[in-house]
């Protein structure tokens, strides 16, 4: 696992979005070959969003042969309600970029048959040939998309109940109200996660503190499911200074101490996709 510290949520936007910037044109994908991105909602991926629009904006990056799969979404949340993921994705995202809507997955929270309705993301996701990079956020408690404490670590796309801390979290984007606050959603599993080539995530401000210590300190742990990144051959970690209030000053030091070989293990992860071994990313410092 690697651990990218920035001073403020901006310059972990303009990391991160660069960090997929350039996956996507390293990748340089086509009509035939499309790169398969898994993205969150929340506030943390919103500076990432921008920058990435940027990009665009400038002409240095294309979503045109891009297809995304969306972490999760409300249960029961018409999808036109402001709160609903679709539109905050199309909202902060999609709307601003090249992407075709008809390459845009997202979990349908209001399908007859929810249960059918996870399967068949799954199977789409497989018929894609999985994902090449998930970017995710986390929650207070440490859940990743909306896994949350107590969820199989061999958890699939499937109905969630939400924990009371998220509920209490996303009341402030239902005017402070917890009633108005969905109490179930769809999300992808962990192995979900898990599967995919390369996983990225963000962590910022100072609530999350505890649950990246959990995550990178101690071991993996089902209560705190960003731990399962623990497992992962190719995961990494962008964080703000706030977020590392609650971590040793030993491990802040160690992985300040990674960054700098990083543009080594950029070179090796690349020499080592050129030559064919698409699946099986270095793991130098993974
Ligand atoms: N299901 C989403 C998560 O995928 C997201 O990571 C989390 C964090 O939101 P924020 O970034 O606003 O703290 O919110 C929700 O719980």
């Amino acid at each position: 696992m690697r651990l990218i510290i920035r001073d403020n949520t901006g310059s972990v936007g303009e990391y991160v979005a660069n960090y997929i910037a350039k996956r996507i044109t390293d990748f340089a994908p086509t009509a035939e070959r499309p790169f398969v991105l898994g993205l969150p909602t929340g506030s943390s991926p919103i500076p990432t969003y921008k920058h990435l629009i940027t990009l665009v904006k400038a002409g240095k990056l294309s979503f045109k042969h891009v297809v995304t799969f969306n972490m999760d979404e409300y249960v029961g949340l018409p999808e036109a309600h402001p709160e609903s993921y679709h539109t905050f994705m199309f909202r902060e995202f999609f709307s601003h970029i090249d992407i075709p809507p008809s390459q845009v997955n997202i979990l349908n929270g209001n399908a007859q048959d929810l249960i059918a309705e996870c399967n068949a993301y799954e199977a789409k996701i497989k018929k894609h040939g999985g994902i090449e990079l998930f970017l995710g956020g986390i929650g207070e408690d440490g859940h990743i998309a909306f896994n949350e404490p107590g969820s199989s670590l061999a958890s699939r796309t499937r109905i969630k109940t939400l924990a009371y801390d998220t509920i209490l979290a996303n009341a402030r984007f239902f005017n402070n109200d917890i009633a108005a606050v969905p109490r179930m959603a769809l999300t992808v599993g962990v192995a979900t996660v898990l599967d995919a080539r390369e996983v990225v995530v963000v962590v910022t401000g100072q609530r999350k503190a505890l649950a990246l210590c959990k995550a990178i300190e101690e071991g993996v742990n089902h209560m705190w499911t960003l731990s399962a990144l623990q497992l992962h051959p190719w995961a990494l970690i962008v964080v703000d200074e706030d977020a590392t209030a609650e971590l040793h000053v030993k491990t802040v030091k160690y992985f300040k101490s990674i960054e700098r070989v990083q543009d080594e293990v950029e070179a090796m992860h690349a020499r080592f996709k050129k030559d064919g071994n698409v699946d099986q990313p270095g793991t130098q410092d993974a």
